[in-house]
């Protein structure tokens, strides 16, 4: 039994706040809202970001206050938005305790810099490496917040944290495995996003189980040469983080990814589909991080560019897919 506090009492924040809660461990949210820090310490409950639950575990509490809310923790969890978190992580810079492991649940790169979080979340808390940690896996919130069967994987340089975190999060419905593959881990739930942006926008415009094989298996070659060349295990892409994440997002209504790329797909604008959206779709920005990571690294990223001109163009379905087919006839 550990203390640990999660810095982000959204969706995900709050459903691995239970899933800690579940293993036995002392658990602290933190959040800005003063409704949602009430409504997990004085009722147990999380109305705003994860209404299915109806009451959050007893060993479960919050607070808005940013010393006290980590002051003991020996684990310290992030899950904010990822292109909030350098800016909210800077606050905590000289309050998280010396020893503390800190693990990020985030999906996404930072617009701007093209970092992945575990670069974001290092630079802002000056946190070594053998002190960080990536949650990254096939993990619906709603799912896992019902208590149904899932795993993730455990990332970590140092193979003492990524076990102490493990062990924190292990439940008879969550299991985690461990891997050293932080840059894998990082990139595989990055750039499932963008791919599951494309998945959604041809099955809102209403194509089958073809052309979402098409994408994902493109998307997934992508994903993988692109991550390859930032320094990933090749291994990691056909894993849990990787192929396990991709059939999860691409296939799911539940994600917010999915369903921001559907909307966009049945005619709404990008403006409508962030209005409607129930969460962060860190696909969005991470898009142009994507592609601009590409021409860093010179790996194409076809799908990353053609998302990219939906976004920010309003190209249509038919051109997005035309496209990823490019001009040419290649080898696969
Ligand atoms: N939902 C899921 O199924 C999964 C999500 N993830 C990843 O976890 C991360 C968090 O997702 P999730 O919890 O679902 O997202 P939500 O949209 O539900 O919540 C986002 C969280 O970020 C916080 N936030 C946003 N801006 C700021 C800011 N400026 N300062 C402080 N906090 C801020 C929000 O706080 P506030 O409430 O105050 O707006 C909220 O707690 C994302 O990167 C996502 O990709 C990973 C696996 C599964
Ligand atoms: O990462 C997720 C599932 O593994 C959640 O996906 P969304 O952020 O698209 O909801």
């Amino acid at each position: 039994m550990v203390n640990v506090t999660v810095l982000g009492a959204g969706a995900w924040g709050t459903t691995f706040g239970q899933v800690l809660a579940d293993a036995g461990n002392n658990v602290t949210m933190w959040a800005i809202e003063p409704e949602i820090v009430e409504g997990i310490r004085d009722h147990h409950r999380n109305a705003v970001r994860l209404p299915s639950v109806e009451r959050l575990p007893e060993n479960m509490t919050a607070t808005g206050d940013r010393a006290e809310a980590v002051r003991n923790a020996e684990i310290v969890v992030v899950a904010i938005a990822a292109q909030a978190a350098r800016k909210a992580l800077a606050d905590f810079r000289d309050l998280i305790p010396s020893n503390a492991i800190v693990v990020s649940l985030m999906k996404g790169l930072e617009r701007g810099t093209n970092k992945r979080m575990d670069e974001v979340v290092r630079e802002a808390l000056d946190l070594p490496e053998n002190r960080f940690v990536a949650v990254s896996g096939p993990n619906l919130s709603k799912e896992i917040a019902a208590r149904e069967p899932s795993a993730t994987v455990v990332g970590s340089t140092n193979p003492y944290a990524s076990a102490k975190v493990a062990n924190a999060c292990s439940t008879n419905y969550f299991h985690p495995f461990t891997s050293n593959d932080v840059i894998g881990l990082e990139m595989c739930g990055s750039l499932k996003n963008v791919v599951a942006l494309a998945v959604g926008m041809a099955r809102g415009a209403g194509y089958g189980e073809n052309t979402a094989a098409m994408i994902e298996t493109r998307g997934l070659a992508e994903l993988t040469a692109l991550g390859q060349a930032a320094g990933a295990d090749p291994k990691t892409f056909s894993g849990l983080a990787g192929v396990g994440d991709l059939i999860a997002t691409c296939g799911s209504p539940l994600s917010r990814n999915y369903t921001f790329g559907s909307n966009l797909g049945k005619g709404l604008s990008v403006e409508e589909a962030t209005r409607v959206s129930n969460g962060v779709a860190e696909g969005v920005p991470t898009t142009d991080a994507v592609v601009s990571l590409g021409d860093q690294l010179h790996v194409p990223t076809p799908l990353a560019c053609a998302m990219s001109h939906v976004l920010h163009e309003g190209i249509s379905c038919e051109q997005m897919l035309g496209e990823l087919f490019g001009t040419e006839i290649t080898a696969e």
